[in-house]
């Protein structure tokens, strides 16, 4: 059998994915499909399964049923090099919190993806400069994570995410650590970001202010999926 998917147009989905924890069920049949290029918020009180979908989506967790696409290929059944190759070469990906590594500089930092990919180390740190302009770090290069506020971290693990051009960038509650303005200044470069390069963005948040920054929101409620517009209705 063909590992290609025939039947959608989405470049990310998930199809009647589920998956429990022990006793608890985080997924209970959780549908989803992203459009290339597409910035979807995915919102839901606590506990609903949105981190846990966004991991399935990103290949971090396998779920017990369902299935999951990446760019008409099967994630849920890649061995875990396979995955980890996946997320290493397409995918970028913001948290909430510690996501630097504290021994290495601002820069080393945003540099890493690249040296991971293959690049020499000076084109990687000339790189990885680029982006602290742009996302107003000028100055910040060589600071370690201790010197840096939250936002100014969460610039530098935005940078990080964006350096090596990936196709889907998966964000946790990227502005979760910030208060309100500094996370809508941190969302902004993100979605502005995104949308020069045509990456995909996936997004758990559970700030309205947040969501509305994406092209579509949807709501995970017990573990399933639903469009924002069906909720309010
Ligand atoms: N590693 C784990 N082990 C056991 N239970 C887990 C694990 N991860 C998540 N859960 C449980 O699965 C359910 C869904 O968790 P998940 O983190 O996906 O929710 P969430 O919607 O992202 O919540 P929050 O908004 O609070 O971050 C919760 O009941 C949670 O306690």
């Amino acid at each position: 059998m063909s590992e290609r998917s025939e039947r959608s147009d989405g470049m990310i989905e998930a199809r009647d994915v589920r998956l429990t924890f022990g006793s608890t069920p985080a997924l209970r049949g959780a549908n989803l499909s992203v459009a290339r290029g597409e910035i979807v918020a995915v919102m839901g009180p606590s506990g609903s399964g949105k981190s846990t979908l966004l991991h399935c989506l990103a290949g971090i967790l396998v779920p017990d049923e369902g299935e999951v696409w990446f760019d008409g290929q099967r994630v849920d059944t890649m061995n875990e090099e396979r995955r980890s190759m996946l997320r290493r070469d397409r995918f970028g990906f913001v948290f909430q919190f510690g996501q630097l590594v504290p021994e290495l500089t601002a820069v080393e930092n945003v540099a890493l993806p690249l040296l991971l990919a293959g690049a020499r180390r000076p084109k990687a740190v000339a790189e990885a400069g680029a982006w602290f302009e742009r996302l107003g770090l000028g100055g910040l290069e060589g600071r370690r994570s201790g010197e840096l506020s939250g936002g100014q971290a969460q610039r530098v693990a935005l940078a990080r995410a964006l350096v090596a051009k990936p196709e889907v960038i998966y964000a946790d509650e990227p502005t979760g650590a910030l208060d309100t303005l500094t996370g809508e200044q941190v969302m902004d470069l993100l979605v502005t970001a995104a949308r020069a390069q045509g990456t995909t963005v996936v997004l758990v948040t559970h700030e309205a202010r947040v969501a509305a920054y994406a092209d579509r929101q949807v709501i995970v409620t017990d573990g399933r999926v639903d469009a924002l517009v069906e909720v309010l209705s």
